[in-house]
């Protein structure tokens, strides 16, 4: 998981996905398949990705009774995925029922997927946190409250923005998995986000990954672009 770039393969199906990874000839990428695309494909968008030897990050957010965050993981596992993750909101027992059903649904002698919290979504301000969802508190704190429960019920890191990073790691400790969309470069638009950061400030802030969508998938040269972002985040030639 260190450092890597994960794409977010928004793409409305199979068709465009292929597409987008047409250019990219036999390079192993780490993938991000959302609510978007899975709804549209389910299962079968995973096989042809592991086919091609991609690493997926399984983004679809559980958040419901435990019991049925449990049986739903414990199917997901079975996709062999790299990394999948759940709401915190969900609280304590809903993020270690998702832990249990993906033990049950890990074949034996392989490892099951990673699993992460998101915290509060990077669409999320402070503001609106404590305006709609009426959590009074800075979301910072809520943010932190967040990864001590989901570290607390085993779970391996959160989904935060890369402003939080550092403050999650001093107050979890390690290893916890820090995973930061809402990345941009200084020319990207900013859109639907609204805890941005840099790749540099990402980099500096020891975030365990970054994910990249709009950025990459909607260039004109998504290869060249993907190449730009990789330079930067790593330093080096991919
Ligand atoms: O808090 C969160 C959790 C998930 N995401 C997902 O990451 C990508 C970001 O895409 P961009 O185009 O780079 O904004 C997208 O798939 C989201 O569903 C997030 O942004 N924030």
């Amino acid at each position: 998981m260190d450092n890597s770039l994960i794409i977010a393969l928004d793409f409305a199906n199979k068709i465009e996905v292929e597409q987008f990874l047409q250019p990219f000839g036999d390079r192993q990428l780490f993938v991000k398949v959302g609510m978007e695309l899975y709804y549209q494909e389910g299962p079968s968008i995973i096989h042809l990705l592991k086919e091609k030897g991609h690493r997926i990050f399984l983004d679809l957010k559980l958040h419901d009774i435990p019991n049925t965050v449990k049986n739903a993981m414990k199917g997901l596992a079975r996709l062999d995925c790299d990394l999948v993750n759940v709401h915190a909101a969900g609280g304590k027992e809903m993020m270690q029922a998702a832990l249990e059903g993906l033990e049950a649904g890990t074949s034996m002698g392989r490892k099951r997927p990673y699993c992460i919290a998101v915290t509060q979504l990077t669409s999320t301000s402070e503001e609106q946190m404590n305006k709609e969802q009426l959590i009074p508190v800075s979301l910072i704190d809520s943010v932190l409250h967040y990864s001590v429960l989901a570290k607390e019920a085993g779970l391996d890191g959160v989904v935060c923005s890369a402003w939080e990073a550092e403050q999650i790691r001093e107050k979890v400790g390690q290893p916890f998995l820090t995973v930061t969309p809402g990345i941009r470069l200084k020319e990207d638009q900013t859109g639907d986000q609204k805890r941005i950061a840099t790749p540099d400030f990402a980099r500096n802030a020891g975030v365990s990954a970054i994910v990249v969508g709009r950025s990459i998938t909607r260039s004109a040269d998504p290869v060249q672009t993907y190449q730009k972002w990789m330079e930067i985040w790593k330093g080096v030639h991919s």
